[in-house]
Formats: structure tokens, C-alpha cells, sequence
């Protein structure tokens, strides 16, 4: 029998999974940590804590299937997107990575969208600057802690400093490489005009492998950390969106997915680099030779409702909450969300967004706040889906993943704002068993990720939209959409006269 092991290096906590060749669950475990928010708009975790998760889990799996690390043939690797870790020359950790939900570089996109034009960013890397993305973090360091600058010798991604800690092999792959900024997702190689115009050297960047080509193996020390086997193939995975979408079957240009997880994403498999300037979504390298994607990013999804959660009911569990919501009309009797706790990136690429409440009555209870936060990111998604629809994906069916997947009343509430069918798989370890049926495919197991999927994704459950909730959806929608334009210089004076 024919063992895999996926690593999902997530931004609340770590997940490690096994599986076998059918995609049968052999184990599961996941590790949390916390995320810093040293400043406002500011997002940093310590890498230490993804290795020593990534290892724990690995060896909690291993003694939960009773497996042996001999009998595990290869490990595949996922994780968060565009956070940039950086090493020095002796390979040691700089400072905290900077990560995918941080919003300190607006000065420094803007300077790139602006000078170096939208023209030459699109041409180049085939997306413009958003905050987030890992260049421009590099250039807020250049300018605010240049005595690290100067000392930076590696950059890499949030996985790929455990695939180091695990193989010694410095090593990225072509979909999370896409969320740099520095990748020509077109030729999927690292952007030699990019690098130059921004004066960052080449050297500083690893290897870009596609995600099913084999990146290094398990080295003595690693093994026995993780109770791998020395030895043990590592292929090279996927950042968390791409690896997650092979995890739900979505790899052939058509399929839709959305995954409620502490970002919220809208995402379309895609069977050329489709480069889109001004449509606000991401164009990057899907996690399959010769595939690419398309992708509408929110940055508090999953996080409003965390948010929520800690704020004013932190005794509750999730399934008590959407409970609450479940009691209350859909359109939360008049009561809208905006969602932009992080500020946003897709529809509206502004780190000094702010999120609210519109519509507050004595007769609003917790439920319809939760309620309307369901909807409320739901319509946001909807922005992202508006805009793959544009770009001319259809919206058959949408498959939904991540945490917020786990509550039927949020599956519903998709569907009835899409007004498509909402669709559930087998696999609910989303990125990780992406990352497992990535690692089968390197070794060989599967002849293409698209015969992996078709051997063990299968769809579980069907939601169909229900029409009348979608007519209140659509006037609902209309005002939302309406709010961040009328709200925007408000939410700006916000943030920049009264935060700190
Ligand atoms: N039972 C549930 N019902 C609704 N939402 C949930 C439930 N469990 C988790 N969530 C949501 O899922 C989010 C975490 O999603 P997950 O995909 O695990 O996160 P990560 O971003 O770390 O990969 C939480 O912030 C929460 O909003
Ligand atoms: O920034 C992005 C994708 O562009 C995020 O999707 C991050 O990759 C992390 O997302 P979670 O899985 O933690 O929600």
C-alpha cells in the first residue's frame, strides 16, 4: 500500500494529513499558533512555530494510523501565500516572516504601480502590486529596516522554510512563486525584468520547480524530528489556494471553488494564463504542468467571523453562532456587513479599507450580526465572482471548502447570493490532501494530478439556490456594492487620523 503525507502550513494553525493511494484519511492533526499584529495592519508570525508544528503533527499522524515513517513514500507541502521569510548567510531567520494579511506596503505598491506602470507589471509578473504580495515587502525593508535588508541572502515562502528545515534544499514551486510578484506566470520562471527593475538580486531567490516535480528528500536530522524516513520523497506542492483546489477536484478549466478559510477566495481553474490588467483579480500558475488560475481574494472571511466570535460571544462555539443566524430572515432584517477588517485586496486593492456595520436597529440581536456577517463576506465573494465572470468562467457549480464549509446555513447562504448550486467533497483536509495527491503524483502513483483527483475527490453533498432568498440577495448585493464607494474617504480619515 502506497502512503501520503500532506503538510499544510496555514496562518491560524498547521495541518498534517495522511492518506493512502485512495484518498482514504489514515490520520489527521493540527497544530495551532498565534499571529502578531505588532502595529495596526500589520500581520507576522515566528517560522520556528510552522517547523516545530509541521513536525509535531508529522509525528502525532504517524502515531494515530500506527504507521511507521517507512511506510509513508513521499510528502507534499502547502501553505499560506506570499509571506516572505528571510535568511541570512548561515541560513538563520532574520526577523518574524511578513505575511499574505499585512498592509504595511501601500506606499510601496503604489510607487510600483505608478512608476514602473501598470503596463510593465502586467507584462512582467502578469498582476499588478497589492499589499500582501512578497516584492513589495522586500522594498518596505529596503526602506524602513535596511540594517536586515542589507543582511538578507535567502527569500523564501512560509512552506518553503519547512521543505528547508526538512530537506535542506532551498526550493519553491511555480503557484506560490506566482504571489511574489517576481514570477513571469506566463513562462513560469522567475521575472529577470522584474528583479532588475526593482533591484532585488536573483540569487536571493531558490529554484522554481512545478508542483509535482520532486524538490529534495527528508534528511537525517528531519527524520528524526518528524519520524519520516531519511530519504523520503518531497515534492513541491502548492501555495494553500492552488494546493486546496486540487484537494476539491477543481483542475480543469470551468470548475469553481470557494474556500471560507481566514481569507476568502474565489477561484477558477484556467487553461492558459489569462493576463487581465485592471480586473482587480490574481492571474497565476495553477499546481498542474501547463494550468494556471484565476483568483479573487478577500482578506477577512473566516476572520470576521473570528473576529466576531472573540469579540462578542468568545464562550460560543461556531456551530452556536450560526445557529443564532439560522433563527433570522436572510437579509438580517436590514442589517449589512462590510467585511474589511484587513482592509481588502479583490474587489478593492486598499489596505486602509474599514469594515462596519450599516443599518443597526434596537430589534438586532447577536443572531442577525452573525447572520450578517455570513452575508456580508458572502457578498464580497460575490464581487470576486462577478469578475471571473467576466473574465468568461460560468458559474455551473461552486465547491466550497475551508472552515466556514463546515456550516450548512454559510453553504446556502453562497448559494443563494451566487445563485448556483453549492457543492461539498469527500476530503474536508482541503490544501493538505491537495499537497498528498501532488506528493503521489511526483512519485508516480497517479499518472497526472487530474487522474489523483478523479481517484479520490468525489462531490458529497448538493445545495440549489432558493430563488426568493436570492431576490432579496440581489437588492441586498446592489446595496452593498453601493456602500465602500460612498464610505471610502470616511474609512481612510479612519485609519489614518485615529489608528495607532
Ligand atoms: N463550524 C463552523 N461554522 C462556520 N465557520 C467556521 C466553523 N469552523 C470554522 N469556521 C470558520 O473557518 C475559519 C478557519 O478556516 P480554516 O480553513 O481552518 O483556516 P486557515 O485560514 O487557517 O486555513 C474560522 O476563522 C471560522 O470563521
Ligand atoms: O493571500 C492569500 C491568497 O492570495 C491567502 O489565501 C493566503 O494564502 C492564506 O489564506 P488562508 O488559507 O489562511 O485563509
Amino acid at each position: 500500500m502506497i502512503n501520503l503525507a500532506g503538510i499544510d502550513i496555514g496562518t491560524s494553525g498547521t495541518k498534517v494529513v495522511l492518506i493512502d493511494d485512495t484518498g482514504r484519511i489514515l490520520a489527521s492533526a493540527y497544530k495551532e499558533y498565534p499571529m502578531a499584529q505588532p502595529r495596526p495592519g500589520w500581520a507576522e508570525q515566528d517560522p520556528e512555530l510552522w517547523w516545530q508544528a509541521a513536525a509535531a503533527g508529522m509525528r502525532e499522524v504517524l502515531t494515530k494510523s500506527g504507521l511507521s515513517g517507512q511506510e509513508v513514500q513521499a510528502v507534499g507541502l502547502s501553505g499560506q501565500m506570499h509571506g516572505a521569510v528571510l535568511l541570512d548567510k548561515d541560513y538563520e531567520l532574520l526577523r518574524p516572516a511578513i505575511l499574505w494579511c499585512d498592509q504595511r506596503t501601500g506606499a510601496e505598491c503604489e510607487w510600483m504601480n505608478e512608476e514602473l506602470g501598470t503596463e510593465k507589471l502586467f507584462a512582467w509578473s502578469g498582476n499588478p502590486a497589492l499589499p500582501g504580495f512578497t516584492a513589495p515587502k522586500l522594498l518596505w525593508l529596503r526602506r524602513h529596516e535596511p540594517e536586515i535588508y542589507a543582511r538578507i541572502k535567502h527569500v523564501l515562502l512560509p512552506k518553503d522554510y519547512v521543505r528547508w528545515r526538512l530537506t535542506g534544499e532551498l526550493a519553491t514551486e511555480v503557484s506560490d512563486a506566482s504571489g511574489t510578484l517576481l514570477l513571469d506566470v506566463t513562462k513560469r520562471r522567475w521575472s529577470e525584468e522584474m528583479l532588475a527593475a526593482l533591484a532585488i538580486p536573483r540569487a536571493w531567490l531558490p529554484p522554481v520547480y512545478e508542483s509535482t516535480e520532486i524538490s529534495g528528500w527528508v534528511t537525517p536530522v528531519a527524520s528524526s524530528l518528524t519520524g519520516l524516513k531519511p530519504g523520503t520523497a518531497v515534492v513541491g506542492g502548492g501555495g494553500d489556494q492552488a494546493a486546496g483546489a486540487v484537494g476539491a477536484g477543481i483542475v480543469e478549466s470551468g470548475l469553481l471553488s470557494v474556500a471560507l478559510g481566514t481569507s476568502g477566495v474565489v477561484f477558477a481553474a484556467a487553461d492558459e494564463a489569462q493576463i487581465l490588467p485592471g480586473s482587480g483579480l490574481h492571474s497565476f500558475c495553477h499546481a498542474l504542468p501547463g494550468k494556471w488560475h484565476l483568483m479573487g481574494v478577500m482578506l477577512a472571511a473566516g476572520a470576521s467571523l473570528q473576529w466576531l466570535r472573540q469579540t462578542l460571544a468568545c464562550k460560543t462555539s461556531y456551530d452556536s453562532l450560526t445557529a443564532l443566524a439560522a433563527g433570522v430572515k436572510a437579509g438580517s432584517e436590514g442589517l449589512l456587513y462590510l467585511p474589511y477588517l484587513l482592509g481588502e485586496r479583490t474587489p478593492y486593492p486598499d489596505p486602509a479599507a474599514r469594515g462596519g456595520f450599516i443599518g443597526l436597529t434596537m430589534r438586532h440581536g447577536q443572531g442577525h450580526l452573525v447572520r450578517a456577517v455570513l452575508e456580508g463576506v458572502t457578498y464580497g465573494l460575490r464581487d470576486s465572482l462577478e469578475l471571473i465572470k467576466e473574465a468568461g468562467v460560468p458559474a455551473a457549480e461552486i465547491r466550497v471548502s475551508g472552515g466556514g464549509a463546515r456550516s450548512a446555513l454559510w453553504r446556502q447562504i453562497v448559494a443563494d447570493i451566487f445563485q448556483a448550486p453549492v457543492t461539498v467533497v469527500n476530503s474536508t483536509e482541503g490544501p493538505a490532501f491537495g499537497a498528498a495527491l501532488l506528493a503521489g503524483t511526483g512519485i508516480g502513483v497517479y499518472a497526472s494530478v487530474a487522474e489523483a483527483c478523479g481517484k479520490t475527490v468525489r462531490v458529497e453533498s448538493r445545495q440549489e439556490p432558493d430563488l426568493s432568498a436570492g431576490e432579496t440577495y440581489e437588492k441586498g448585493y446592489a446595496l452593498y456594492r453601493s456602500l465602500y464607494p460612498l464610505l471610502r474617504e470616511t474609512m481612510h480619515g479612519l485609519a489614518t487620523e485615529f489608528e495607532n
